[in-house]
């Protein structure tokens, strides 16, 4: 201990005299000259990789091009660049890290699904991964090595339990139930259409997790959640302000979270914050054992009682097991909501596909029961509808989160190195004219065989909504199948119009282009009026409806918690950490010193 001190006052005593020596001026003019040269290193470095890489902006040392973002939807000026430098992959510098964009379906085709087995990381994401969902998060698992890789493999698997395309058979009725629901309220409360798709995306995945319905659209979870990931969307959109910049400098990551630039991060990384979705899961384990034999019998099982069976096997820690039960409604309601509420815009907005469809419903259904999944064979253009909503203004619109190479790759001549965070611009790919036509108008059409709006497009499907590869999106088939079941039941059932002006009795414009900021974007809040197309028809909603509700009633439940309370107290208990305690509930503990 004392010679350590003697050595740091000796050093202490010579660095004064090296001032003296050479004089405070000159010392300083040395520091400057050591970080100029350090930033003319770093920059040769970036002109060096811009020179292999895919073309894009003139970056400038350290800042790159993070000051030419626009404020608002960097996608568009993405899509815009790639024209401008006619390439379908563009290089924008955030920073001093590289980002590459695919504004091309068939490039994300090659690249993602083609090279899938090394596009299969993530990269380094310091918002939304290390101070958000934490790294032991799937959404944000990065692969850096094979126990890497083998423990994301046991992500996905555990993910597709509960909702792989073997299990979402068994949550149809779920998804009928509720859509059929959502049709009722619809009829009850034609003004208030955005909380009751909310309530259905949240209802349908707190089901699915957790056994657990929910009832009203003032349910804090659903505002609760969709808040939270509307934040988490809005910060995971490159931009040239705080947060987002502390990807550009990682390093004030590690500052206090008092400091300036944590602004506008909220509670998200706060120890313990986690833990809220496994409490949840804990609570629900605990209802459904209270639930009779028969009860049970006329329920899928909660994931989250499958999923903590399953984890035992594999001694997952609490916060992977929070992860993965948080991420179907992180996941699973926003989109799923927000891409309900394009549709109802997109009604307003383009009045003839929906009478087309509403005329194939009738010819093929009737007036006295709404559509079933069994019909679809028989519904080509609600088929093509569906996709349409999907492919028009897809919620995930920069296609999620970013994939990253796990070594360095070589594409069409280009370098797109190792760690690189490549990301699939959804909105210029499902905007390309060259694959959709006149790609701002609402056209199912577009899908029919025969078309002239037709054109190929890689993969089955036609759309890159849910994103590629290994990292695809884990709900796809479940989303897909909500999705159809209630577009299909809400065109069946009403007419869904441009709101008129009381006043004047004059239609409501809508806008097709506004949307959120966000990289899950849905329409800015629009009037419409949502009215049942027959009598006959809605005598069938309320019949459906009032028997979906009994139906629905075996998974009817409360929760004592609350997120907001939960973090709340996190907030207080900063200094202290979850654990486990015997009985396997959560508990928290003083940090011990370290
Ligand atoms: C319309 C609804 C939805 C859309 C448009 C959507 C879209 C996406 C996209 C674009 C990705 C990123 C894919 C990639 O990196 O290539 C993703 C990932 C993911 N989604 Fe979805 N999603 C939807 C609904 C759901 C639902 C209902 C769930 C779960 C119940 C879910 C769970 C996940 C998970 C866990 C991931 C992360 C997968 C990974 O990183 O390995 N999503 N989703």
């Amino acid at each position: 201990m004392l010679s350590e001190r003697l050595i740091e006052t000796l050093a202490l005593v010579k660095l004064q005299a090296v001032i003296a020596d050479a004089g405070l001026l000159n010392v300083a003019l040395g520091i400057l000259a050591v970080v100029a040269v350090a930033i003319a290193a770093d920059y040769a470095w970036m002109l060096y990789m811009r020179s292999r890489m895919p073309p894009g902006p003139f970056p400038l040392p350290i800042v790159g091009n993070t000051f030419s973002l626009p404020e608002n939807k960097p996608w568009i000026y993405f899509e815009q660049l790639s024209k401008k430098y006619n390439a379908p992959l563009i290089t924008f510098w955030i920073g001093r890290n590289p980002t590459v964009w695919i504004n091309d379906a068939w490039c994300a085709h090659e690249i993602f699904e083609k090279k899938a087995q090394i596009y299969a990381s993530r990269p380094r994401m310091v918002v939304f991964g290390e101070l958000g969902t934490g790294q032991a998060n799937l959404v944000t698992m990065r692969i850096r090595n094979q126990q890497e890789r083998d423990h994301w493999r046991l992500h996905r698997k555990l993910m597709h339990i509960g909702v792989g395309v073997q299990s979402i058979r068994g949550y149809r009725e779920i998804q009928n139930n509720e859509s059929k629901v959502v049709a009722y309220d619809f009829l009850r409360e034609p003004k208030e259409y955005v909380k009751h798709l909310e309530r259905y995306a949240t209802s349908v995945v707190s089901i699915i997790a957790f056994g657990r319905r929910v009832a009203s659209y003032n349910d804090p979870i659903i505002t609760e959640v969709i808040a939270l990931m509307q934040l988490a969307a809005d910060l995971n959109v490159p931009g040239k302000s705080f947060p987002m910049l502390l990807e550009t400098f990682p390093f004030l990551a590690k500052f206090p979270r008092f400091m300036p630039w944590f602004k506008g991060l909220g509670t998200r990384g706060q120890k313990g914050g986690h833990y809220f979705f496994y409490t949840l899961a804990q609570e629900a384990i605990e209802q459904y054992a209270q639930k009779s034999p028969s009860e049970q019998a006329s329920m899928p099982t909660p994931y989250v009682k499958t999923l903590f069976e399953e984890a035992e096997k594999y001694n997952l820690p609490v916060a992977e097991l929070s992860g993965l039960t948080g991420n179907l409604f992180g996941a699973g309601s926003d989109t799923s909501s927000s891409t309900l509420i394009t549709f109802v815009l997109a009604c307003c907005a383009f009045p003839d596909a929906m009478h087309k469809a509403q005329a194939e419903l009738d010819a093929v259904i009737g007036a006295t029961r709404s559509p079933h999944w069994d019909d679809s064979p028989h519904l080509p253009y609600i088929n093509a509808f569906v996709k349409e909503v999907l492919r028009w203004r897809s919620v995930a619109i920069i296609g999620g989160q970013p994939h990253s190479p796990t070594q360095d790759d070589a594409y069409r001549g280009w370098l797109i190195p190792r760690g690189a965070w490549v990301q699939g611009n959804v909105w210029a790919i499902h905007h390309h004219e060259r694959e959709f036509p006149d790609p701002d108008r609402f056209y199912p059409d577009r899908f029919l065989d025969g078309n002239d709006h037709r054109r190929p497009f890689p993969g089955d499907r036609g759309y890159m909504t849910f994103g590629w590869g290994r990292r695809v999106c884990s709900g796809q088939a479940l989303a897909e199948q909500g999705t159809w079941i209630t577009v299909a039941r809400l065109l069946w059932g009403f007419d869904i119009r441009k709101a008129r002006d009381p006043e004047t009795g004059r239609e409501v414009d809508v806008d097709i282009f506004a949307f959120t900021n966000g990289l899950n974007m849905r329409p800015q809040p629009f009037p419409c009026e949502i009215v049942p197309r027959r009598e006959e028809i809605r005598e069938a909603i309320v019949r459906e409806g009032r028997k979906a509700l009994e139906d629905l009633r075996v998974h009817d439940g409360e929760s004592k918690y609350r997120m907001s309370t939960f973090y709340q107290q996190q907030k207080r208990k900063l200094k202290e950490e979850p654990v486990i305690d015997e009985h396997g509930n959560v508990k928290f503990v003083k940090v011990k010193a370290v």
